[in-house]
């Protein structure tokens, strides 16, 4: 009863009259909103859920950090058809198993396998976006979202996709359909119930995207297990020295995650088939829309500083000279570039909040205590965008995140920069998305110059299951001499 938090103006609908007369739908504003009336800490009505929402960093450690918040909030459980219970969604001691078990796969000696297929999917992207020079604003969100996910598909499937070069194809179209549909249900609440949205159009469409998406990976499984069950047997009847062969021949060949985890269902440790179809599918959610957002947030922030373009563009000439190809020791040089991503990670993360299931009373050090049965919601982005955590936050200066400089920015507390959350729940992925981030960036900054497509072009920025832009990302593309 403490928090502050709107008003409740029927009970049972909890605040959605409040925020439809206030901020309508969708969109960012409520979150702003809210935040400069009630403060870092308040309390909103989901229906009969009430939801305790913190971007006070001391409240974020607390919650990243402990053992009993560790489950997600019932909000997730709209993923659930898709991802069933893979690393996002699983909870208690399953999802920690699940974790340590895939902890491993995410080493950087594995990720840097990935860079050849990051080189790969890049050169697609630069002669794509060459279609567009000279051609005005363009929206160039649909093209980092069909390279996004041929990187996804590839390094999480070892199987290409084409999306990029077959973007009709029914794969393409249905990861499109299934996405859009998790976004609008987030966004009208009266679809959550399932029996309800399987009437509709959108429910309908959505199921049939899945019977396409999960039949793929289920395919891709098939394969790939039948390959491994016979370079196994082969490399049983062969002799120890054949064997020392293969195995130099072996370190050089590419382990997709999808052969990584089934050598370990082959070697007999606690996974199933049935989990390695769940954890794929949520890497190829997971691993794509998060990464598409931030690479074009990040081509809107350097359009609209032209002299920070200019930075990394050198940056990027001095490390990769004449090679076309980046190495992952390139990669790790790209400081700058990498302050740049970080930065805009920072204004625009494409996960701006998460949430946590409370199952018992729990107090936070900001001092309220909330009733067992809620939800909470970790406000990162406000946390991002809160002068107590950074100067003058609302303006783009990747200084603040390169080391020695003289705007680093020292003020801010651990868990007031989380774009990947933090604590025992924080993302898996972060490496890999740094380092693919990095690589297409530095692909395509390198050919073309990205200028703003007016004086006046300021985001309309949508949340939806991540963070994004109601009408694109229009950019206009300049060749590089
Ligand atoms: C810019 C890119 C990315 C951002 C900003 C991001 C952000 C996040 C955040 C904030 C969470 C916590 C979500 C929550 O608590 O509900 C998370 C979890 C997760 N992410 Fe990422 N992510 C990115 C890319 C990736 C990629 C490329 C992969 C996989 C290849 C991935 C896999 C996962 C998984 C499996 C989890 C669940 C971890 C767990 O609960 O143990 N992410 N991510």
């Amino acid at each position: 009863a403490k928090l502050p938090g709107p008003k409740l103006w029927v009970p049972g609908f909890g605040n959605l009259i409040d925020t439809l007369i206030n901020y309508g739908l969708s969109g960012t504003e409520w979150i702003q909103g809210y935040h400069q009336r009630y403060g870092n800490v308040y309390s909103m009505w989901l229906g009969h859920k009430l939801v305790v929402i913190t971007s006070d960093p001391r409240d974020i450690e607390a919650i990243a950090t402990s053992t009993a918040l560790i489950d997600k909030g019932t909000n997730y459980s709209l993923l659930a058809p898709w991802l069933g219970d893979g690393l996002l969604l699983s909870s208690g001691k399953k999802w920690h198993s699940r974790r340590k078990l895939l902890t491993p796969t995410f080493h950087f000696r594995i990720l840097e396998q990935f860079v050849d297929v990051f080189n790969q999917k890049g050169s697609i992207l630069e002669a794509k976006l060459g279609e567009l020079v000279g051609r005005g604003a363009v929206d160039v969100r649909p093209y980092i979202s069909r390279h996004a996910l041929d990187v996804i598909c590839e390094t999480a499937m070892g199987t290409p996709m084409n999306a990029q070069l077959d973007e009709n194809s029914e794969y393409v179209q249905a990861i499109k359909t299934a996405c859009k549909s998790v976004d609008d249900r987030h966004a009208y609440p009266w679809l959550s119930n399932d029996i309800l949205f399987r009437m509709t159009s959108m429910g309908r469409n959505f199921y049939k995207a899945l019977d396409v998406i999960h039949g793929a990976t289920q395919r891709v499984i098939d394969t790939r297990k039948a390959e491994l069950q016979n370079e196994l047997k082969e490399s049983n009847s062969r002799s120890v020295d054949e064997k020392h062969e293969d195995d130099d021949i072996g370190s050089k060949k590419r382990m997709m995650f999808i052969d990584q985890l089934l050598t370990m269902h082959l070697q007999g440790e606690d996974l199933s088939e049935k989990d390695i179809f769940h954890e794929v599918n949520t890497f190829m959610f997971e691993g794509h829309d998060t990464t598409m957002t931030s690479v074009c947030f990040t081509l809107y922030l350097m359009s609209q500083h032209p002299e920070v373009q200019e930075r990394v563009a050198q940056e990027i000439l001095l490390v990769t000279g004449s090679d076309t190809d980046l190495t992952s020791a390139q990669l790790a040089e790209l400081k700058f570039l990498d302050a740049v991503i970080k930065e805009s990670l920072r204004l625009y993360p494409s996960v701006p909040c998460f949430f946590r299931d409370c199952k018992e009373e729990y107090t936070l050090p900001s001092g309220y205590t909330i009733p067992a049965g809620s939800s909470i919601m970790i406000n990162a982005i406000m946390a991002h965008h809160d002068e107590k955590n950074f100067k003058d936050p609302s303006t783009f200066n990747p200084d603040r995140f390169v080391a020695g400089s003289e705007s680093e920015d020292h003020r801010r507390h651990n868990f007031a920069y989380i774009p990947f959350s933090a604590g025992y729940r924080n993302c898996i992925g972060q490496r890999f998305a740094m380092m693919s981030m990095k690589a297409t960036l530095a692909r395509i900054l390198r050919s073309y110059r990205f200028l703003s497509s007016s004086s006046d072009s300021k985001l309309d920025l949508d949340l939806q299951v991540v963070l994004t832009t109601k009408s694109g990302v229009m950019l206009q593309l300049e060749r590089r001499a």
